[in-house]
């Protein structure tokens, strides 16, 4: 792959960001999540660009995932070395510790990626990874969930910046400076830079319901429902998602400093509770369940466990289970603690565990 020119001067004049590459300038180091494809080999030389041209002193790393799936897969990571190198940036090609399952494959694959790529990003002190999500991205990922009845989290899409392992060791970022970025704007830049990139086939396999709802795009823009359409909804999704999650906050704060819960159990006035407005009762309550029960909980099951507690009469008592938790109600409280069956059951499976 033939190297791009040094010094062009960054193309800032992406759809959405003035500087998409911001973000890097707060850390020392970026990791680069380059698979060889288009987008992240323009990602490669974009970064590669703006750091030229003095984006900031941040360096840049680049990392290469062989999941050992395909043949072709040590020789695109190869060439993705080879640009690197190039460009004077350090490359590595990162293996899996173990081969993956065959349920979930792709599912699978992804998370055993990032692990691969966070566990790189620790070793050489690089605060953040960046990945070369796109506009299609955006776009597919939004309609997508849209035809799922998803939830305002979830049409709010790819959020451009994240933390990739909140809690864990080293708290690195994870940022997507090219969210804004049409995939043939990054197809141009490769072409334009003379640099070749491998194609993923499983991009085109109709058995992954991804690859046909990419398929409508097309006519659903010529309709005017377009990506940058869709990327917008997911923008304003992200704005009211955050303007809840804050009210969510304050209301338990406020609630819980009432409830007087104890270790392991949460409790929340009753009459406080139910008096929230819907949506962010609903998401107090998906939070205490998830922080005493089995983690996430489907939006359809915690609406029918908010759906009951408002449709209680004052006098009516009641207990229901979810995900691991039970939620009781008396007159003045409703109460949130790990399911007994739960307990029975982490219970009953140590015997048998030590009888193996
Ligand atoms: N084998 C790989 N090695 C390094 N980076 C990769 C690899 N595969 C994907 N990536 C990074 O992840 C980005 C998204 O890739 P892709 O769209 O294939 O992921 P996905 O399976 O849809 O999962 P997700 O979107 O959650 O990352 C790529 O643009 C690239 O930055």
């Amino acid at each position: 792959m033939p190297a791009a020119e040094p010094g062009t001067a960054p193309d800032t004049s992406g759809p959405h960001r003035a500087d998409p590459f911001a973000p890097f300038a707060r850390h020392a180091r970026v990791l680069l999540a380059v698979s060889g494809g288009p987008d992240s080999t323009a990602l490669l030389l974009l970064a590669h660009r703006w750091r030229q041209a003095g984006g900031a002193a941040t360096e840049l790393y680049v990392a290469t995932v062989d999941h050992g799936l395909r043949p072709t897969a040590r020789a695109e990571a190869e060439a993705v070395g080879t640009l690197a190198r190039e460009l004077g940036l350090p490359h590595a090609i990162l293996t899996l510790p173990a081969p993956l399952p065959k349920a979930r494959l792709q599912e699978a694959a992804r998370h055993a990626r990032y692990e691969a790529l966070a566990a790189h990003a620790r070793a050489i002190g690089a605060g953040a990874i960046a990945t070369a999500h796109t506009l299609d991205d955006q776009a597919e990922t939004v309609l997508f969930r849209l035809l799922r009845g998803s939830g305002i989290a979830g049409l709010a899409g790819i959020p451009d910046e994240r933390g990739l392992d909140e809690g864990g060791p080293g708290g690195i970022r994870l940022i997507r400076p090219l969210l804004g970025w049409p995939k043939a704007a990054l197809i141009e830049e490769c072409r334009r830079a003379g640099a070749s990139f491998a194609e993923d086939p499983s991009n085109r396999d109709p058995r992954f319901a991804r690859t046909r709802l990419r398929a409508l795009l097309p006519s659903l823009a010529a309709e005017g429902l377009d990506a940058g359409a869709l990327a917008r909804l997911a923008a304003r999704m992200a704005r009211a998602e955050a303007a809840l999650e804050a009210a969510v906050d304050a209301a338990q704060a406020r609630l819980l400093a009432e409830g007087q819960g104890m270790a392991g159990r949460l409790r929340f006035p009753r009459a406080g509770l139910t008096a929230l407005p819907a949506e962010i009762g609903l998401r107090l309550l998906g939070r205490a369940v998830e922080s005493v029960g089995e983690g996430p909980v489907e939006l359809g099951k915690l609406e029918a466990l908010a759906g009951w507690l408002a449709a209680l009469r004052p006098e009516d008592t009641g207990a229901r289970t979810l995900a691991g938790a039970l939620m009781r109600v008396n007159r003045h409280a409703v109460t949130v603690a790990p399911a007994p069956a739960r307990r029975v059951a982490a219970h009953d499976r140590q015997p048998s565990a030590r009888s193996r």
